[in-house]
């Protein structure tokens, strides 16, 4: 049997619309063995909501695994699940990576790091969730359509945090880049390019001084406010509270800040009482950067 941890991840950061990500410390752990006959159980988020049969997303990403090399193995599979589906904080990619990986150690490694990423993300979709959540830490990525190129680099764990409000509703990422525009102007091409790539500067620099600026985004968090009832308000009003930045996580519904671990909870009540004052029940949770990506225990 294999055991396999995986972090929920924050992608986009604002302006890294597909491109930056960032691991966190929530886990999803899956246990995989082969077994006579399919067998997937689910423990705690997604609970009789997630399907425990042949379309479940862990085990469609570990049975294109078994398929390339040609095996004829059914799994027995585990999911004890932390990450909350559906609120952009990566649960699809954490699915999918787990799925992966275990198949992989239970297969003999015979997989790349490369390969896996290659593979995750052409089920993903886009890599700005697959990379930090296989690698750790905060991630720029890549897709061509084929292949991912992708740089890491490690954040400091023990001063700032993550603050995250999430609602209790669920947005699917599908529905959620339904509402985006198939075109944009130069103009706000432009602001968001210059943030992303500032933002990577200062991150390699770790110089976390004027992050307020570098999270905003102009294009997905203005079309996805019309689906998330609070958003704009907590976005506008984050600053005042003792965030550094505020922004959508992923593609929402939750709202990530990023703080001083001093001003966390404090932070956390006011996203979570913005939630409740537009009607949407919400919790919050203070996360840590975490560098390591998925780990694998036999
Ligand atoms: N642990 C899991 N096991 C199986 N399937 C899962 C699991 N977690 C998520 N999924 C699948 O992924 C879907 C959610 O993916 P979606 O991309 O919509 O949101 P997300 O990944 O949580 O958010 P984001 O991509 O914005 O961070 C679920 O509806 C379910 O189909
Ligand atoms: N970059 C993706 C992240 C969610 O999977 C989006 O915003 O749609």
């Amino acid at each position: 049997m294999v055991r396999v941890k995986v972090p929920a991840t924050i992608a986009n950061l604002g302006p890294g619309f597909d491109t930056l990500g960032v691991a966190v410390s929530l886990f999803n752990i899956i246990e995989m063995n082969f077994s006579d006959e399919l067998k997937i159980e689910v423990l705690n988020e997604g609970k009789n909501i997630l399907p425990e049969n042949e379309v479940n997303l862990v085990y469609q990403s570990a049975k294109k695994v078994i398929d390339r090399f040609g095996f004829e193995r059914k799994l027995h599979i585990r999911l004890i699940n932390n990450i909350p589906l559906a609120r952009g904080l990566g649960s699809s990619a954490a699915a999918i990576v787990g799925g992966v990986v275990a198949v992989n150690e239970l297969l003999g490694k015979p997989l790349s790091m490369d390969e896996i990423i290659n593979i995750a993300t052409n089920i993903e979709g886009h890599p700005d969730n697959v990379v930090p959540a296989l690698l750790g830490g905060f991630t720029v990525s890549l897709f061509d359509g084929e292949k991912v190129f992708y740089k890491k680099f490690s954040l400091p764990e023990k001063e700032l945090c993550f603050v995250v409000a999430v609602p209790q509703f669920h947005l699917k990422t599908s529905d959620a880049r339904k509402v985006l525009p198939e075109k944009i102007s130069l103009k706000d091409a432009v602001y968001n390019m210059s943030r992303t790539a500032l933002f990577v500067a200062c991150v390699a620099q770790k110089d976390f001084s004027f992050l307020d600026v570098l999270c905003r985004d102009k294009l997905h968090q203005p079309y996805r406010s019309s689906l998330i009832p609070g958003m704009e308000e907590i976005i506008n009003r984050g600053m005042e509270k003792g965030l550094l930045s505020v922004f959508l996580s992923g593609a929402g519904p939750s709202i990530a800040g990023i703080c001083d671990k001093k001003d966390a909870e404090k932070a956390g009540k006011f996203m979570v009482g913005t939630f409740n004052n537009f009607g949407i029940k919400a919790k919050y949770l203070i996360l840590n950067p975490c560098n390591e990506g998925v780990s694998v225990c036999t």
